[in-house]
């Protein structure tokens, strides 16, 4: 059983046996997850030597397999990340628990610089949705493959398109 209750939360989200020889994308959140234990860990030679090989393995994973998941970015337990390639969130982005990433998934910013999303828990990013500046999703969310949203998005609410517009909310739009 794992130390990291969030790591362990992925690991359910993959739900199979030996996820490590079957998904490239298992790889890329073990690695955020180490990255983000070495940064709790106190000063010292310790840290600064596995900050080091955290450097290797983040830039290994992310050339290898498209995915750049950053230790400075906040994402809660429980991601999925369904397939790889060109999946990148930016360092400061944050994400809730629960949340399901494809590949082509963009969570940045809109110019250099700027402000960056903060998205909800359990929400669900279809293949090449891309979330562009200081935008918030809000909670069980649903974004459509290739979808561009550009502001803000309600709980429980599916937002589909460029612009991404919102076709089914929890509380209706009028
Ligand atoms: C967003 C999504 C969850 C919506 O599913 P849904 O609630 O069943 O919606 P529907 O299929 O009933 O579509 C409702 C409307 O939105 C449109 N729509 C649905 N998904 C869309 C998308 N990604 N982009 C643009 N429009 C979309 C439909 O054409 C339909 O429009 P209409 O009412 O004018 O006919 C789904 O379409 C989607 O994009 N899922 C991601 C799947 C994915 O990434 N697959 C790759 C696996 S690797
Ligand atoms: C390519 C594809 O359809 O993959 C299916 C997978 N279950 C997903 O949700 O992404």
């Amino acid at each position: 059983m794992s130390k990291d209750p969030d790591w362990a939360a992925d690991l359910k989200r993959y739900n199979m046996r030996r996820p490590f020889l079957k998904e490239q994308s298992i790889w890329a959140i073990w690695v955020y997850r180490w990255g983000r234990r070495i940064e709790q860990r106190s000063p010292g030679l310790i840290k600064k030597v596995l900050n080091v090989l955290y450097l290797i393995a983040f830039r290994t994973v992310e050339t290898a397999f498209g995915i750049s998941l950053p230790r400075t970015a906040r994402i809660g337990p429980g991601l999925r990340i369904w397939h790889f390639g060109n999946i990148f969130i930016h360092g400061d982005a944050v994400i809730g628990a629960g949340c399901t990433l494809r590949q082509g998934v963009t969570i940045g910013n809109r110019s250099e610089d700027g402000p960056v999303p903060v998205i909800g828990n359990h929400v669900d990013f279809g293949a090449y949705a891309q979330v562009y500046g200081g935008v918030r999703i809000g909670d069980h969310c649903k974004i459509g493959g290739l979808s561009v949203v550009l502001s803000d998005v309600p709980e429980g609410a599916t937002a589909v398109g460029a612009p991404a517009r919102i076709i089914a909310a929890k509380v209706p739009v009028s």
